[in-house]
């Protein structure tokens, strides 16, 4: 049967824009623009979900969750707010709000999020952690089917699942390090899919994302009333992850006392749901990720040493995508073929001169921003093929204007840059030597190396 979701929000034309792209979702949609309004639409019609708008002019979401409490109306209800406001979502959770999203939002992590609401509305939480599935705020358990996997040709790609495949089948604690957009994630799905426990749960939870007062809650779990508005028990990722692994991103940012309390669970592998007196023994593999140099935070006295220690049996560190030369284009085509799935195009491929500007970017955002640029071009491509064009400004600015930031990586290439240069500046060395970051003496060497 389609599920109705309510959208309440005071901005008519996002309010709007979302409607219609939920509706193409396959959701029967319905939206409202303050808070009065939600409350007679929930009061008559049938609603599954609610996506509210934290500030309506009437009142604000939280009324309507505290209105909503007190009729007995159980619709898993998702926060949309602004960064500065998440303080308030925080509230919001503790008053029973399903989940949060921030503004602006991204319409794959709101799905993604509608579609965890509405599978446990099926599936509700039982208070026995055992066999419950959790209510999840941040962690997210990825099915398998989901995901397809690219590895790559490179050396840099060779080694690195080289070292996955020989650490995945053990129990040693890994930890993940590497640019933000990287692949780290993915490493770690695919190191629990290569284990013994891949019939058993992955957990990932971010620990960029969570509050601060909520953290032990994510990973312990809390009992019904331990804090004001800790409406029903809940189950946190360890108890989730139970007999699987469990992942956690972005480990460099817990606070200190959380820190501590993780040690602790996983010296003893015992952990203790907030607010009750009874341990669980918990059995999970630990995968932990991380951009930071969490070496450096520890001399800086924000990371403790002992627990970096403990999660850190094993490091593998994720390559760079502009150091996987031989792998972009590989990834570029996989992107392309999602694509083109998803959207229902039928793209070929890249055409020769959009080829070279993939191969010569820079990638700062690696995969997840090449995911994205190929996503966006093939929705705009006319033709069969990807032309540079639709890869957009940023590939073209690199390398048109700003010869700087580009690698020369091998000779063929160094020597058109150099060339371009000097077309660019007028044939100006000193200028054109400016313009690839090099000084003027390695220009004149490298003239002379090329005869030009
Ligand atoms: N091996 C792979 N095969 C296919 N797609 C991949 C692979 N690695 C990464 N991706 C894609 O790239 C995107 C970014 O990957 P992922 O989220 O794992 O990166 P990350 O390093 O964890 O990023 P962040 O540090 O920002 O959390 C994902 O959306 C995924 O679709």
């Amino acid at each position: 049967m389609m599920k109705s979701i309510l959208i309440v929000e005071d901005d008519i034309t996002f309010g709007m824009m979302l409607k219609t792209w939920l509706g193409k979702k396959g959701f029967e949609v319905s939206s409202v623009s303050n808070i009065a309004r939600a409350r007679k639409y929930i009061e008559n019609q049938e609603t599954d979900l609610i996506l509210s708008d934290l500030r309506l002019p009437d009142q604000d979401g939280i009324d309507l969750l505290k209105w909503m409490n007190g009729q007995d109306k159980k619709i898993p209800l998702i926060i949309m707010t602004g960064y500065a406001d998440i303080q308030s979502a925080v509230q919001a959770m503790k008053l029973g709000a399903r989940d949060y999203v921030a503004k602006p939002v991204n319409p794959e992590e709101l799905l993604k999020k509608i579609s965890e609401a509405l599978l446990e509305e099926q599936t509700p939480a039982t208070p026995t952690a055992s066999k419950s599935s959790p209510k999840k705020v941040v962690a997210k358990e990825v099915t398998e089917s989901h995901r397809t996997y690219l590895e790559g040709e490179s050396e840099a790609a060779k080694q690195l699942y080289n070292y996955v495949g020989l650490v995945a089948p053990t129990n040693m604690s890994v930890l993940i390090n590497g640019s933000s957009g990287t692949g780290k994630e993915y490493v770690a799905h695919r190191i629990h899919q290569l284990s013994k426990r891949n019939d058993k749960p992955f957990i990932a939870v971010d620990c960029g994302s969570i509050p601060k007062e909520l953290a032990a809650s994510e990973f312990f779990g809390h009992v019904k009333g331990s804090f004001t508005g800790a409406l029903n028990d809940k189950v946190g990722a360890f108890v989730a992850a139970n007999g699987g692994t469990i992942f956690l991103d972005e480990i460099g940012n817990l606070s200190y006392e959380v820190q501590i309390q993780l040690l602790r669970a996983l010296q003893e592998r015992k952990i203790r749901p907030v607010g009750s007196t009874q341990e669980i023994t918990v059995d999970i593999r630990l995968v932990s990720a991380t951009n930071e140099n969490l070496e450096q935070a520890i001399e800086k006295g924000t990371f403790r040493e002992d627990l970096y220690h403990r999660i850190n049996e094993f490091t593998l560190r994720m390559p760079d995508l502009k150091d996987r030369n031989e792998d972009i284009l590989l990834f570029a085509n996989f992107f392309l073929d999602q694509a083109n799935k998803e959207l229902d195009k039928h793209l070929i491929g890249f055409d020769s001169k959009a080829s070279r500007l993939l191969m010569d970017y820079h990638w700062p955002g690696n995969l997840r921003q090449m995911k994205n640029i190929v996503k966006r071009a093939t929705l705009l491509a006319q033709g069969s093929f990807i032309t540079p064009t639709e890869l957009g400004t940023e590939l073209l600015e690199t390398t048109v204007t700003n010869i700087t930031s580009m690698a020369l990586r091998n000779e063929e290439s160094e020597k058109e840059h150099i060339l371009e240069a000097l077309r660019q500046t007028g044939n100006n060395k000193s200028k054109a030597a400016q313009l690839l970051n090099i000084d003027r003496k390695t220009l004149y060497n490298k003239l002379k190396l090329y005869n030009l």
